[in-house]
């Protein structure tokens, strides 16, 4: 059933009239033009606009749970517990207050997390050093906050001197204004002098070899990273706050756009050029030549949108995994966002408290590619013509004009819809702060700089006169053909998307089905990394969807014209003659009457001449093939096909599908209960071994869905515990992929690192026959290693080892 959104959308797209579809601003015109109209748009406002909703209205009884459990728990001695037990209790605490009290209270919270950071095992001073800063810009009074940033300062022993004892010193004269204990605090300060006199004292005399006098010298720099996480303007991870450009990199608008280009390509990487061919448009190249395994650029995105997923797992800012991060952050005044640290959080341009986003829930609700246009059409109007990123992504091509009109009308809907709630969020945040008797900017015990928060609020609103409904629609159409999925490095699912990004750099690379680099992700940051060498002048060429083997040409190529609207001509897409390709999506030869070529007849394969479903040929639905073998040019017979082969092969998908959720559902149960073979692993045992039969009846035998069966088969086999089983499954599944995949392929490598890893289990299980068996797995699992490394050495570096 359609939501309401939904069914908002549909509605608007349907009044759209295609023939007005022909430009961006006249299908934007005439979407917005309907969506004011139509009477369910206010509807569907109050709900994306809604500000007492769970999760995004304020919960005092939860705050003061969280602090009482979070007290109770750092009590036992249970530290984690306790870091993100404080964590939560931060979220809204300004906002039940909205007065200096919410400021004081996350001064308490951060603290008391601090102090649970230097009590974990290991201690995670660095992380308590920033919690003591948030403390401190909460309420610069409160002495507690800057005794615990000294404390763990020194621990850690990377921070210049002068600040440890400036912090100390001043937990000192709070405490004395407060006539409260000091004697902790005094017996600090005159350590901490009495170190800093020996400091001075060493290095007067020209010693270097005192431990006290390196740390110091050394840590001079570190003082810097200090003073900027104190005043939140640097991200905690080391990583650049979002796509920002220094100061220098801007050029005088109007100046050749070849000199703007050669701004962003030195900051991105020192051995990159762009050049431009009439078919392919512009494209990176290699500036001289490039060896292969090589990170050669690196880019941060101009502008992102977190997925569902994504807001789960990694900082809104810079997109670290919060896994990774012992207490995370969280806006005080609702939870939508999470970040990695409170530097990060002052840094989202997008949520600031009382902004737009903030307290409501629409920038979830969107599609993520809804809210990324919107934020890449703000952005570019923010920082206008004399930004050479800005000015890049704002050259990037739309291609609207090949849309089909009723895809057109459904981006001009969303468009429409997305800039008339982002309108509306911020007239209402502007009201309120007014009602409140507020200046532009909130008040100023927020945790991130007042000033910077007034600026970009106030930008905000001077933006609505320039975010246009065309500039949001040539946005969307933008991000559709030069977006890319953030994904981690791991898994590439669509499932696993955890935020849509525009890359300035990155988005200047053209498409191969057989790519001479590989992308990935470490954070929010993108590198490129050849895997191949690369001849100066040549294209760095990156794949924008499946590679070669995962789908059949025809299917790739379909692809890329109906998403990126041209036709790819790259080596994998025209294979040499006699090139047995439809094999990993065909049917064996008819006239080798099921023998597949052994009884010494024919090899080849044939895909029907008429489109097939998804699941019965391949994984993906398959456009009609010509109906003839490809090596004999014997003619399917179309009667066998669909009495026969075609429900026996559905029924076949059919099973499969229903093995492997049984098994996924066992998988879940014997990590909480323990390994051993239930009567559902048996039963799908046996359905998969029937589903292989059918298959192997029907399809070539290199056919991926043979593959696929194998990999289920050693599933069900590993939660039997019947290890060389199901390494002779995977066996068979590396054979089939093997023949489709190109050599080098990270496919391949992963599936030999699967095997190698059950070998290793077949080698050490208890019904292994001999020791001479036992090794021959090893031997077998060593290799299976070594060939898989080379691969994902080349593709991810040394990271590759935690892939
Ligand atoms: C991400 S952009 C790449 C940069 C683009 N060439 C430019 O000039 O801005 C994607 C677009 O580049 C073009 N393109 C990319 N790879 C191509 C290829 N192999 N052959 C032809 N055109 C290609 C298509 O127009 C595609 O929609």
């Amino acid at each position: 059933m359609q939501s309401p959104l939904q069914h908002l959308l549909t509605e608007i797209s349907g009044r759209v009239d295609p023939s007005e579809c022909t430009t961006i601003a006249t299908a934007a015109a005439e979407a917005a033009r309907h969506c004011l109209e139509i009477p369910s748009f206010a509807d569907v406002a109050a709900v994306l606009l809604a500000t007492n909703v769970q999760g995004c209205a304020a919960d005092e009884d939860h705050v003061l749970s969280c602090k009482q459990r979070g007290t109770a728990a750092f009590g036992r001695a249970q530290y984690k517990q306790a870091a993100q037990l404080f964590s939560e209790a931060t979220r809204y605490c300004d906002e039940l207050s909205s007065t200096e009290h919410g400021a004081v209270l996350a001064a308490r919270l951060y603290c008391n997390r601090a102090l649970c950071l230097t009590k974990m095992q290991p201690p995670r001073l660095q992380e308590a050093m920033q919690d003591s800063s948030a403390a401190i810009a909460c309420d610069p009074t409160f002495p507690k906050a800057w005794y615990r940033r000294a404390c763990a300062a020194r621990v850690l022993g990377t921070v210049a001197g002068p600040v440890v004892v400036q912090d100390a010193r001043r937990a000192l004269q709070l405490l004395q204004q407060a006539a409260q204990d000091t004697s902790a605090a005094a017996a600090l300060v005159a350590e901490l002098e009495a170190e800093q006199e020996a400091s001075e004292g060493a290095s007067t005399a020209g010693g270097t070899g005192s431990g006290t006098s390196n740390r110091h010298s050394a840590a001079a720099p570190a003082a810097a990273a200090l003073a900027a996480t104190a005043a939140g303007s640097a991200c905690a991870n080391g990583r650049a706050a979002m796509g920002d450009l220094a100061e220098g990199a801007l050029v005088p608008a109007g100046a050749d756009s070849a000199a703007e280009l050669g701004v962003l390509l030195l900051a991105a990487g020192q051995q990159l050029a762009v050049a431009e061919s009439a078919e392919a448009g512009r494209c990176l190249v290699a500036a001289g030549s490039l060896a292969a395994g090589q990170d050669v650029a690196q880019d941060q995105p101009f502008a992102h949108a977190l997925t569902k997923e994504g807001r789960r797992q990694v900082c809104a800012t810079c997109m670290a995994r919060l896994a990774d991060v012992a207490a995370p952050f969280y806006c005080r005044h609702c939870p939508m966002p999470s970040y990695c640290s409170a530097a990060c959080r002052a840094a989202d341009p997008y949520h600031q408290p009382g902004g737009a986003e903030c307290g409501r829930p629409w920038a979830a609700l969107l599609p993520a590619e809804a809210l990324a246009a919107l934020r890449l059409a703000r952005r570019t109007a923010a920082l206008g013509q004399r930004h050479p990123a800005a000015r890049q992504v704002a050259a990037l091509g739309t291609h609207f004009q090949e849309l089909d009109p009723s895809d057109a009308a459904q981006l001009a809907a969303l468009a429409a819809v997305t800039h008339a709630t982002w309108r509306r969020a911020v007239l209402e945040s502007a009201a309120g702060r007014a009602a409140a008797g507020q200046l532009p900017g909130g008040a100023a015990a927020h945790g991130g700089s007042a000033a910077r928060e007034e600026a970009g609020e106030e930008a905000e609103e001077a933006l609505l006169s320039c975010v246009t409904v065309e500039a949001v629609l040539s946005a969307l159409c933008r991000f559709q053909i030069n977006g890319l999925a953030v994904v981690p490095s791991e898994r590439r699912g669509t499932e696993d998307r955890l935020a849509l990004a525009l890359y300035p750099v990155a988005s200047l690379m053209n498409h191969s089905c057989l790519p001479n680099v590989a992308v990935r992700f470490e954070g929010s940051k993108l590198i490129v990394r050849t895997v191949e060498a690369v001849p100066a002048g040549q294209p760095l060429l990156h794949c924008y969807g499946p590679q070669a083997g995962e789908m059949t040409t025809p299917q790739r190529q379909r692809l890329l014209r109906g998403q990126y609207h041209f036709t790819c001509r790259c080596r994998a897409c025209s294979p040499a003659p006699g090139q047995l390709e439809p094999a990993a999506a065909g049917l064996k030869c008819p006239a080798c009457g099921g023998s597949g070529g052994s009884a010494g007849r024919c090899a080849g394969a044939v895909q029907p001449p008429c489109s097939v479903a998804a699941g019965v040929l391949h994984r993906y639905q398959l456009p009609a093939g010509t109906g003839a073998c490809t090596a004999c040019g014997a003619r399917l017979v179309m009667d066998h096909w669909q009495e026969q082969q075609l429900p026996e092969l559905q029924a076949a998908a059919e099973a499969q599908a229903a093995a492997v959720a049984a098994l996924a559902q066992q998988d879940r149960q014997q990590q909480q209960a323990g390994p051993g073979a239930g009567a559902a692993v048996q039963q799908a045992i046996r359905t998969l071994r029937q589903c292989l039969r059918q298959r192997q009846q029907h399809l070539h035998p290199h056919n991926l869905l043979l593959g696929s069966t194998h990999d289920a088969l050693a599933h069900a086999w590993h939660l039997a515990g019947n290890h060389e089983a199901a390494a002779q499954h995977l066996r068979h599944s590396l054979a089939v992929l093997a023949h489709s995949y190109p050599p080098a392929s990270t496919a391949v490598a992963f599936q030999q690192r699967q095997l190698a890893e059950t070998l290793r289990r077949a080698a050490a299980a208890a019904s292994v026959a001999t020791a001479a068996a036992a090794e021959a797995f090893l031997c077998e699992a060593r290799q299976a290693d070594e060939a898989a490394e080379a691969v994902l050495q080349l593709h991810f570096g040394p990271e590759a080892r935690d892939r």
